[in-house]
């Protein structure tokens, strides 16, 4: 069987006047049908381009220079414009971490939901309008019958995120984006729209890559984990097997700054350091300057990803110490 996504070497870099921001350089990784693929890692570490650079969504200064992107053995940088934006909404869906910039203010939510029923499946507008009720229920919204008649601004930040997962799923996606569905969002809706979202991916055995920051979200929901660093994965295991024995120096800060699990979740922002300017990335490996671990020979050779024990790899020259 073929995998539903591969993503090989993918490079996407932003032309700026400063010079070529490789935001995404050279990541690799499969997402199978039913699969959750967690994406971590700190800010500007390159995770939202690489989903948009997915959805094909990358525009200038923003280019895809290198790589390949398969969806269903299907070799996305080749589609047309059209052809995309039909695999968009068809096949693949996104769901953004701000749901008020991506929803229409002067279109009811059941007008909105209602499109995307009458564009794919080519339903009339009342057959679209009883579809788009039935999904509004699905995502636990329980008065949808007087919802599909209301404007976003009338409705909360958690109605609004629901209404886009609504959206999202929709068209029932065989690969769903989750950008940081749920950061603007209170703890007990968080938990509920990530329900969700795992109940649908189980039943609809759809694909899901979540980018998040809150590793305390990635261990209830994903099945495999891709640390990423510097527009680069440094590390990929699963779930349980990163929790248990995290192979790189930054996932191992990563999983230090974990808040205690009875306390509110934070960001993750306690790693010394920041992450490196793209614009001029250290010599060797990008983590060096950051590393406890760090001797001279990172300061000049640049490690790779090697898989040091079956389905986990490690980009770290210091792989064999940091096990100890
Ligand atoms: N339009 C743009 N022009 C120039 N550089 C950009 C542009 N968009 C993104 N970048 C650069 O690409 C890098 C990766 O950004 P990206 O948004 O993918 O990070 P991220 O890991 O998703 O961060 P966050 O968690 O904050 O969303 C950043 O260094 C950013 O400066």
């Amino acid at each position: 069987m073929t995998h539903l996504l591969e993503v090989h070497g993918l490079k996407t870099y932003f032309k700026t006047e400063e010079g070529l921001v490789p935001s995404v350089n050279g990541v690799s990784f499969t997402v199978e049908r039913g699969e959750t693929l967690a994406i971590v890692g700190e800010s500007g570490s390159g995770k939202s381009v690489t989903s948009m650079s997915i959805m094909g969504l990358v525009s200038s200064p923003g280019k895809i220079v290198g790589g390949k992107i398969t969806f269903e053995g299907q070799d996305l940088l080749k589609l047309s414009a059209k052809e995309m934006r039909k695999l968009r909404g068809n096949d693949i869906s996104i769901i953004f971490q701000e749901p008020m910039t991506s929803l229409n203010p002067v279109f009811t939510i059941g007008n909105q939901i209602g499109e995307v029923y009458r564009k794919h499946q080519g339903l009339s507008k009342q057959q679209a309008q009883v579809k788009s009720i039935e999904m509004l229920e699905k995502v636990g919204i329980a008065n949808a019958i007087k919802i599909v008649h209301s404007f976003p601004h009338q409705l909360s930040g958690g109605m609004r995120q629901r209404v886009m997962i609504a959206m999202a799923l929709a068209c029932r996606p065989k690969l769903l984006i989750a950008d940081e569905p749920t950061t603007a969002l209170d703890v007990t809706i968080q938990a509920q729209i990530l329900d969700l979202i795992e109940t649908l991916s189980k039943e609809e055995n759809t694909g899901v890559i979540l980018i998040t920051h809150d590793l305390g979200v990635v261990a209830e929901m994903a099945d495999r984990v891709a640390v990423m660093y510097a527009g680069e994965i440094v590390e990929e295991a699963s779930v349980y097997e990163l929790f248990e024995h995290p192979g790189h120096p930054y996932t191992i800060g990563l999983l230090g700054s974990l808040p205690n699990m009875n306390e509110q979740r934070e960001r993750l922002d306690s790693i010394p350091g920041s992450v490196p300017n793209m614009l001029s990335m250290p010599e060797g490996c990008p983590f060096h300057p950051r590393c406890a671990y760090a001797d001279q020979e990172c300061t000049v050779s640049k490690p790779q990803l090697v898989e040091r024990t079956a389905g986990h790899a490690v980009s770290c020259l210091k792989a064999e110490e940091v096990r100890k």
